[in-house]
């Protein structure tokens, strides 16, 4: 019998969550340093290089790794031989406390994401509680975490399907995979649960991802069991695809492919796939009673020393005197960098300005978008001398069907985000030219240090969600569909799905 104090849990979880924001799991990064020193596309090279520069600054200057801190999700493991200290709290509000008490630390406050009545007002709930928790009596006297914060954009790329028991999963992940573009910010992980009923299945994927990228062991000493010659089946044809880091086209999609099973109806195969994003976050501790948990922060110098360097002929714009027809030339895949004022806006300032336009309201008092760029992203608060926390861009996709609107009534010259539009947004572009700029996502920390000023311009209540001005100097970022509607979220993935069956080929 052990006695777990309850200070000792919630003191953890604090800790654990903060430690998880700032530094990727070693295994990650050495997963994306392979990943980055075999990569041939340029586009995905410069976008890995980001993502891990971007990782070790955040090591180093103990700040978020990426502006989505996530939602809280931790599965807990209670021996049957554990005793509470006190039992006023239950383990969920335990999980709660540390949450609140990690994402409200004043030397590194994390993003509130949660909103709770997520049918109705969406009301920001400001300390990024409730979590997500999973409990598990097991035997033992310990109590074991494995706990991570899961960004929203890879959560919303979840695919579930109830398979035909003689159906192949690798099939249905080959087809699925690239229905679910670029939003879940590859290179990351699948994590895939078979099997049990549906909800199971889901539960049993979110907790194969809490484990440490092994894909590289498992092909060295070959597959032993049906789950792991699933794996690497998967790994393969996953990165045949060819989506590439932030779906720009490239040699690697996945770096590794977890599987969890369980028995279920001779009628069914329930599959869940949930994807991790290149911020993938979790840690892993075990409390027996000694105290609190002691979680060793890794060596700096075990990050790769990568530099990102624009060429000399890049082109530099002013957004302050820039026009829609300065950026008629602009053309796919070319990298420009942006100095000037841009306003952001993300889901929910867009749905209240839809609702303002609509009703004859017009636009909030402070707020012109002629000939401006809107920037989508929901920052995390700024601390010590920083204009603004980290700010990364967020999934453009979700902005499509407000885009029309925008465009054509707003007066905006285009947008700045990460991840693909719809065909019908690629051509509202095109017929409207305007342009499409893509930031990577999962470089939150290395984006923010181009921005120089911000201040909330509208809808302060709505939090990270409110319109900001940022004044950015030397934003890098990628045309991603141009004003003849040039695509390169589509033009990318099937020119190196392309490549790969001609090295595959070659290697015959
Ligand atoms: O909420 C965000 O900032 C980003 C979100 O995780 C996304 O990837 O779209």
């Amino acid at each position: 019998m052990s006695v777990i104090r309850q200070q000792d849990f919630i003191d953890s979880i604090e800790d654990a969550l903060q430690y998880i924001s700032y530094y990727h799991p070693l295994d990650f990064v050495q997963a994306l340093e392979k990943a980055y020193n075999k990569e041939q596309s340029k586009a995905a090279k410069d976008a890995i290089a980001q993502i891990l520069i971007n990782s070790r600054m955040s090591a180093e200057g103990r700040r978020p790794l990426c502006q989505d801190t996530g939602i809280v999700t931790c599965f807990v493991k209670i021996g049957m031989d554990v005793k509470w200290d006190k039992t006023d709290l239950t383990v969920q509000q335990m999980v709660d406390e540390g949450t609140r008490r990690a994402y409200l630390n004043p030397n590194n406050p994390l993003r509130a994401s949660i909103v709770a009545d997520p049918a109705g007002s969406r009301k920001n709930t400001k300390d990024n509680t409730p979590s997500v928790v999973h409990i598990d009596m097991v035997p033992g006297a310990e109590v074991e975490v494995m706990i991570a914060a899961k960004g929203g954009g890879s959560e919303n790329k979840t695919k579930m399907v109830m398979l035909n028991p003689s159906d192949d999963v690798a099939e249905w992940v080959e087809k699925t995979l690239p229905l679910m573009g670029a939003g879940w910010c590859p290179p990351g992980m699948l994590g895939i649960g078979i099997g049990g009923t549906a909800e199971k299945a889901a539960v049993l994927a979110k907790e194969s991802l809490m484990d440490p990228v092994d894909i590289h062991e498992l092909m060295e000493r070959g597959a032993e069991t049906a789950e792991e010659k699933l794996r690497l089946e998967i790994y393969e044809r996953a990165n045949k695809l060819g989506i590439g880091a932030q779906g720009l086209g490239g040699l690697t999609t996945v770096v590794d492919v977890k599987i969890k099973t369980a028995p279920t109806h001779a009628a069914s195969k329930p599959v869940v796939m949930i994807p991790n994003c290149a911020a993938t976050r979790h840690v892993h501790f075990t409390l027996d009673g000694s105290g609190p948990a002691n979680l060793e922060a890794p060596k700096v110098e075990d990050w790769p020393e990568l530099t990102f360097e624009v060429g000399a002929d890049t082109r530099r714009v002013n957004l302050d005197t820039l026009t829609k027809e300065d950026t008629l030339d602009w053309k796919m895949g070319e990298t420009v960098l942006l100095t000037g004022k841009i306003l952001t806006g993300r889901d929910a300032a867009h749905k209240r300005l839809q609702d303002m336009i609509n009703s004859g309201q017009g636009l909030p008092e402070g707020v012109d978008f002629d000939n401006k760029f809107i920037y989508y992203v929901g920052p995390v608060d700024a601390v010590g001398n920083e204009a603004v926390g980290p700010a990364g861009p967020t999934t453009a996709t979700r902005m499509d069907k407000f885009t029309d609107m925008m465009l054509e009534k707003t007066g905006i010259i285009g947008m700045i985000g990460k991840a693909e539009r719809g065909p019908a947004t690629v051509e509202s572009i095109k017929q409207n030219k305007s342009i499409y700029l893509m930031a990577v996502g999962g470089a939150a920390y290395l984006v923010s240090k181009a921005i120089k000023k911000a201040r909330v311009v509208a809808f302060e209540d709505l939090g990270m969600e409110a319109i900001y001005e940022f004044e950015v100097e030397d934003m890098p970022v990628t045309v991603a569909v141009d004003s003849d509607g040039n695509n390169a979220h589509t033009a990318g993935p099937a020119i190196w799905k392309a490549k790969i069956e001609e090295l595959d080929e070659k290697l015959r």
